[in-house]
């Protein structure tokens, strides 16, 4: 929890609870469904909580806005992000039921009224976004593929919509295609060894290669 003030120092009592809440909420679900593995329970701030905030040092989110988390699992990265954007519309979204069962009473354990969640594949979903934000689903190619008509055409924040994504390595070859990728390491904004091979991959939408 003190790694997430230390990066993250304005938070307000009531997100300073969710983020403390989140421990024992997931410890307590991991027991019934192993949503999270074991080790990374112990570890659940530095892999999980603030590796998913890392999306918000590279785009602060404005409010009214919507973001679409693709595959969120466990709730990683869409539920530290809504509690750290209370006004700002998430919706979350996996294809097993049993991870978007865990993420509801996440959602509802915390009070989180910004956050919607559907069990389905992303392909099924429909909706345009301002943002979408995924980490550890599918290869760029692919995820492109499944959200490119998800991103709305206009933008309100400065950086154009697109495509907000948590990759580690050495991304030279998937990205080769991409040459309007921005890469941006998050080991410039985090210190801990965790994230020295650690990045937010950004493709603004209407990829053309
Ligand atoms: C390795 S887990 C990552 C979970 C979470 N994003 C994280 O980083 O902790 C991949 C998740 O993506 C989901 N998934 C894979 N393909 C999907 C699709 N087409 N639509 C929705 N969810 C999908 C899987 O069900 C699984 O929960």
């Amino acid at each position: 929890m003190d790694l997430i003030l230390k990066y993250f120092p304005q938070l307000t009592d009531i997100q300073k609870n969710q983020f403390h809440k989140l421990q024992e909420l997931y410890e307590d679900w991991n027991l019934k469904i192993n949503v999270v593995s074991r080790k990374d329970i112990d570890e659940l701030y530095i892999r999980h909580v603030l590796h998913s905030l890392g999306i918000a040092k590279v785009q602060p989110f404005l409010p009214g806005s919507k973001i679409l988390d693709v595959g969120t699992g466990g709730g990683f990265p869409g539920i530290p992000l809504a509690i750290l954007y209370p006004e700002v519309n998430f919706h979350l979204v996996d294809s097993i039921g049993k991870k978007i069962k865990v993420v509801d009473e996440v959602v509802e354990g915390l009070q989180l009224e910004n956050v919607k969640t559907t069990n389905a594949r992303v392909e099924e979903v429909s909706g345009k976004y301002d943002f979408i934000v995924s980490r550890a689903v599918a290869q760029m190619e692919t995820f492109v593929h499944w959200v490119n008509d998800k991103i709305a055409k206009k933008s309100i924040h400065d950086r154009k919509n697109g495509i907000l994504y948590l990759k580690g390595g050495d991304l030279s070859e998937e990205l080769k295609v991409y040459r309007n990728a921005s890469v941006f390491p998050l080991n410039d904004f985090f210190e801990e060894d965790f994230y020295e091979t650690k990045s937010v991959v950004y493709l603004p939408m209407k990829y053309k290669g």
